[in-house]
């Protein structure tokens, strides 16, 4: 059973359906196994909630006992009406198909221990490019379960090699780390320097490897090849958005302008509660040992408030990191000023916020 809110021009309402996404999508492959949305002139993206439980969170509070109350009600009715009264097995009674249709998959769409709130992420890219068909299916991590908190880890890097053997060997090594891990790399597509590295990693280690690209930059002789999924997005701006919003977390190894770019851009993301991810820093051999200085430099002089200074965290190598960010928990905002912007958590409000952001 899927329980899909589904907003078509704009009216909000609840639709319990096992098919609603087959009519809706334009083909199997451009829907994942979650929420629709769009407007009257279609369907614009789509929310994934591929972990049933979290569907919870999406549903009126006491929804699915209320269902379940009326479920009993018209089971009780039918009972009672003569037509159903027959000698068949009850197995095989209308009743209980009923009955067993749409009662006994609620305990699968039970809240997670904790209540946690159901966790959402788009694929909204307005229709513009194709970079959002066939993509974010299957797994997707956390939700109180015993596997690792995240599954898809966002890796900026250097489209460089950089001088010392030390930068590919860190590559390397996260590569297989988040292998070991069962996380999916999510990272820029291409071949060119670290992130052909890492991406070589974690494909010949047997991982997922999602590589977002600008179409602008997809010719093999610009970036080289990419290896595993191939995302086509219509410019850079889109890319970090959609590298962003579809990773669990993020982590940056040794790189130039555009590692600093993206790096930089999700810490203040996180900073302006646009989300709540983990990002760390690999600081390979003191590569980053700069850069955390001028960010004291910039907390002693009033820039970046004390608090915010650990908005991420830092390792020398892939094991300790990806611990500490597993160990992450988001930097608790008291100010009331700070925008709460969160992808997460309004749906229509995101769509606009992102829109307006890659229209930028
Ligand atoms: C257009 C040029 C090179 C194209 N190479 C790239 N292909 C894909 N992604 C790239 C490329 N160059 C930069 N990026 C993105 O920035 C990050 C790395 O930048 P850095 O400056 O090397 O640190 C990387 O994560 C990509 O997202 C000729 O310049």
């Amino acid at each position: 059973m899927v329980v899909t809110r589904f907003p078509p021009g704009g009216r909000r309402g609840w639709v319990l359906s096992p098919s609603i996404l087959p009519s809706v999508a334009e083909d199997a492959d451009s829907f994942c196994t979650g929420v629709p949305y769009g407007s009257a002139d279609g369907v614009h993206g789509c929310g994934l909630l591929s972990d049933s439980s979290r569907l919870w969170g999406e549903f009126p509070p006491g929804g699915v006992l209320l269902l379940q109350l009326l479920l009993f009600i018209v089971t009780a009715l039918l009972q009672t009406t003569p037509a159903f009264l027959d000698p068949a097995p009850f197995f095989f009674s209308p009743t209980f198909i009923l009955t067993s249709t749409l009662v006994f998959p609620s305990p699968f769409i039970l809240p997670p221990s904790g209540g946690r709130h159901a966790e959402r992420r788009w694929c909204d890219d307005g229709g513009h490019s194709g970079g959002c068909q066939g993509r974010w299916r299957g797994r997707r991590g956390g939700g109180g379960g015993g596997g690792p908190r995240f599954r898809r880890v966002c890796v900026f890097c250097g489209s460089s090699s950089g001088k010392r053997s030390s930068y590919r060997d860190a590559a390397v090594e996260l590569g297989k780390e988040l292998v070991a891990r069962k996380m999916d790399l999510v990272y820029g597509g291409g071949s060119l320097g670290l992130m052909g590295e890492v991406s070589e990693a974690v494909h010949n280690a047997g991982g997922h490897v999602i590589g977002v690209i600008p179409t602008t930059l997809m010719g093999k002789e610009i970036t080289g090849e990419t290896v595993g999924e191939v995302v086509a997005v219509s410019g850079m701006h889109q890319r970090k958005a959609e590298m962003a919003r579809n990773a669990d977390a993020f982590i940056a190894l040794p790189g130039g302008y555009g590692t600093l770019d993206e790096l930089l851009e999700v810490i203040a993301w996180a900073q302006l509660g646009i989300h709540t991810k983990p990002v760390g820093l690999l600081n390979v051999e003191g590569y980053y040992d700069f850069l955390l200085a001028f960010i004291d430099k910039a907390v002693d002089d009033g820039f970046i408030r004390p608090a915010q200074r650990h908005i991420f965290v830092s390792a020398p190598h892939a094991r300790d990191l990806v611990h500490k960010l597993e160990e992450y928990a988001a930097v608790e905002e008291d100010d009331p000023a700070t925008p709460k912007l969160r992808w997460e958590m309004e749906q229509v409000g995101y769509s606009k916020t992102l829109l307006a952001e890659v229209a930028l």
